[in-house]
């Protein structure tokens, strides 16, 4: 990664003349007029390449850019192409651990799944034996396999039921599949097999591997859009009540479980990189979507379908890092701050 310094950072900034309170996201013109002006300084940014190890994949639009936030008062602010819908992928990562979290409790959480970050990619075979059979953290395969291993149920269906039910209360509307992603992923997802097949013989499974995969496969598969990442994530900043239908999806310390594993690994590899520059607990996917959550103010929902070599939207990074920084997100930080202090 690139650092680049921008003169005079430590000065006095407009951005801190008109600081914002530090509790509270901006008035919602200021929100409309950064979103916009972040989809255009990364719109022309072509870095990265389009996911191709699932062919449904890779016969997408790269150029599609959407970008939206919604605020734990339920307003929804959109910039660009947040209303075209791609499948959801790892992001369900963090809503399926959340439902599951809900369901098992915290400490089942820490010793079935765990919440440490691998340092390996999010389909890493070798993780799992390096670490004697933990799946480590439930937002790269192993763990999320794990973690939808628990969905209630007697048989698949009732399982997926479970798991589409909960990800559709936190969109705040009814979530569907997409058949042509699940046919594509199906057929070639023998690397979450193998993984689930490992992990079930160090004896880490009660549900059976390949039903769970299954499931897992599912939950990948479902067609969201940036705005209904948006409110997803704003539902986990607002202690688990959706902005915008009022529902109570899951517990207030449910979100503090899931936004301490996403901080740790929600972006894999690049979980410490995220955290230094955006300084946001996220969650990304290879479909280039990406949900970036502000406690207690509200979540930036993304899609762009480039992706940097660790499976991450290269365009969401860049915007996240500079809405961050304007808006005032920064978890580290007690003042907005200037926003293209680096490159990401
Ligand atoms: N990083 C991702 O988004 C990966 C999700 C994909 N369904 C997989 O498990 O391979």
């Amino acid at each position: 990664m690139d650092t680049l310094h921008i003169e005079g950072d430590n000065a006095p900034t407009a951005f801190q003349a008109a600081a914002v309170s530090t509790g509270t996201l901006p008035d919602a013109e200021r929100v409309r007029s950064f979103l916009n002006e972040a989809h255009v300084r990364y719109a022309g940014d072509l870095s990265g390449e389009v996911a191709d190890y699932i062919p449904a994949l890779a016969g997408v639009d790269p150029e599609l850019f959407g970008l939206s936030l919604a605020g734990v008062n339920g307003a929804v602010t959109s910039s660009g192409d947040a209303r075209v819908e791609f499948s959801i992928q790892s992001i369900s990562k963090a809503f399926v651990f959340a439902l599951i979290d809900q369901l098992v409790g915290h400490d089942t959480i820490r010793r079935s799944v765990g919440v440490n970050n691998t340092g390996l990619p999010f389909n890493s075979i070798m993780a799992i034996e390096l670490n004697d059979g933990s799946p480590m953290n439930a937002m790269v395969n192993a763990g999320a396999i794990t973690a939808t291993s628990f969905a209630p149920g007697n048989n698949v269906e009732s399982r997926w039921e479970f798991v589409l039910d909960g990800l559709s209360r936190f969109a705040g509307r009814d979530l569907v599949i997409d058949d042509e992603v699940y046919r594509s992923e199906s057929a070639n997802n023998g690397r979450n097999r193998a993984i689930a097949g490992l992990l079930n013989s160090y004896g880490a499974f009660s549900a059976d591997p390949e039903e769970t995969v299954d499931v897992y496969t599912r939950q990948c598969s479902v067609r969201v859009t940036a705005e209904d990442l948006a409110v997803m994530g704003a539902t986990l900043a607002d202690g688990g009540v959706n902005p915008v239908t009022g529902d109570q999806v899951v517990n207030a310390s449910v979100c503090r479980d899931t936004l301490a594993a996403l901080a740790a690994a929600g972006l894999y590899e690049r979980s410490g990189d995220w955290l230094y520059e955006i300084g946001m607990p996220g969650k990304s996917g290879v479909s280039g979507g990406l949900v970036t959550i502000s406690p207690g103010k509200g979540a930036l929902g993304s899609y762009a379908p480039r992706l940097d070599p660790a499976g991450n939207s290269v365009r969401g990074q860049r915007a996240a890092h500079f809405l961050s920084g304007a808006l005032g997100l920064n978890l580290f930080s007690s003042l907005p701050h200037p926003a293209d202090r680096s490159t990401l």
